[in-house]
């Protein structure tokens, strides 16, 4: 290994320490002269930790700019000389792992449209075994948990260490808020399941579109996620891919500047003290609620067992239709919101009929 790798790799060391750490630049290398530009622009913000720039785009449709290919890994390679940033891509095959290689790319990660795909992913951990590289494992497109912990430990087994997660957000059909709806309960899921992984957010393929960037930035930040993920180009309107998400480099130092910072915790005993009350009294409402659900289910068993002597079905949708009615009414003027009121009565319906189920199986 070359000095200069050496240096890289302690770099990159020293930066997976680093809270939170900024991924930044083009959605597509174009030219030599825009991913240099971007590169050195993006450094001159001092808020940027890592060059990002799409090298192999997989499109949706054929005919679409397809990513200039390998031979913008020197361009990649040049930047990293010119600015010290180290540099980041997505890898699909194990061909572009090898080529990445080759040109001192410092963090691979894949795609959402290769985690879906576990001979894929397989073919990348494979080319990545006996590497000492940082790889970042995008969700799927499509809301499998499943999948891209399965993607994960793929990249685990074939040796990886220093692993990290990025949230993209879900494919869904005929959203227009969003271009990938975020579904941060699977990203929170995920940040559970592999506390010691960072999870990155990628606001600009959450939101497909400037205006919204900052929002979805912030509230990652608020979730306490390790990173963020954003596109920039030195000229966004004229971008050869994903014209509509990208932002100059010097907005993203505005962003930046204007993003709230959170920390996961602070030394203060006060905030301490007041926390732990009102935790105490969250464990005990908690306590309380179990209680009362269990009460519920009791009822419901009694139900199941009226239903069961006389031959009645289970499901009661008038009788089910006046509880949401009821209980949606009540739950807002409470300052519930529909949508938690809607889960939550979905969840205890279902639970009520396993209860009864049980009774007239019985
Ligand atoms: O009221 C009933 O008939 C019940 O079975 C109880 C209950 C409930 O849990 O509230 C459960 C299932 C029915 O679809 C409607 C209501």
């Amino acid at each position: 290994m070359s000095t200069q790798q050496v240096s890289s790799k302690e770099k990159i060391k020293e930066l997976w320490a680093k809270r939170p750490i900024i991924v930044s630049g083009p959605c597509s290398a174009e030219t030599e002269e825009q991913v240099i530009e971007t590169a050195q622009q993006l450094a001159a913000t001092g808020k940027v930790d890592m060059l990002r720039a799409g090298i192999w785009k997989p499109r949706t449709k054929p005919g679409m700019f397809e990513g200039i290919g390998a031979k913008g890994l020197p361009w990649l390679q040049k930047a990293k000389q010119i600015t010290g940033l180290p540099t980041a891509i997505e890898v699909a095959t194990a061909k572009q792992v090898q080529d990445a290689l080759t040109f001192d790319v410092d963090v691979l990660w894949i795609g959402a449209r290769t985690t879906v795909n576990p001979f894929s992913v397989q073919e990348v951990a494979d080319a990545l075994r006996g590497v000492d590289v940082p790889v970042l494992v995008k969700n799927p497109i499509n809301p499998d948990l499943e999948l891209w912990s399965g993607g994960v430990e793929r990249i685990a087994r074939a040796g990886i260490k220093n692993l990290g997660l990025i949230h993209r957000g879900f494919s869904s059909y005929g959203n227009t808020q969003y271009r990938n709806a975020p579904m941060w309960h699977l990203a929170i899921e995920m940040k559970l399941k592999y506390p010691e992984l960072p999870i990155f957010n990628d606001p600009s393929h959450i939101c497909g579109k400037r205006d919204t960037l900052m929002e979805v930035a912030q509230k990652a930040i608020d979730l306490d996620y390790d990173g963020l993920m954003i596109e920039s180009h030195i000229d966004p309107d004229n971008a050869w891919s994903d014209a509509k998400q990208q932002v100059t480099p010097a907005r993203l130092k505005e962003m930046m500047e204007e993003i709230i910072w959170r920390k996961e915790d602070v030394d203060n005993s006060e905030y301490h003290k007041a926390l732990e009350k009102l935790r105490q009294q969250i464990n005990h409402l908690d306590d309380e609620m179990l209680q009362i659900l269990s009460q519920r289910m009791k009822i419901a068993d009694q139900i199941g067992q009226y239903k069961k002597d006389n031959n009645i079905t289970i499901l009661q949708p008038g009788r089910w239709q006046e509880i949401i009615d009821k209980v949606a009414m009540r739950g807002e003027k409470l300052g519930l919101s529909r949508d938690f009121l809607n889960k939550y009565l979905d969840a205890v319906h279902l639970e009520s009929i396993n209860h009864q189920k049980k009774v007239l199986d019985a």
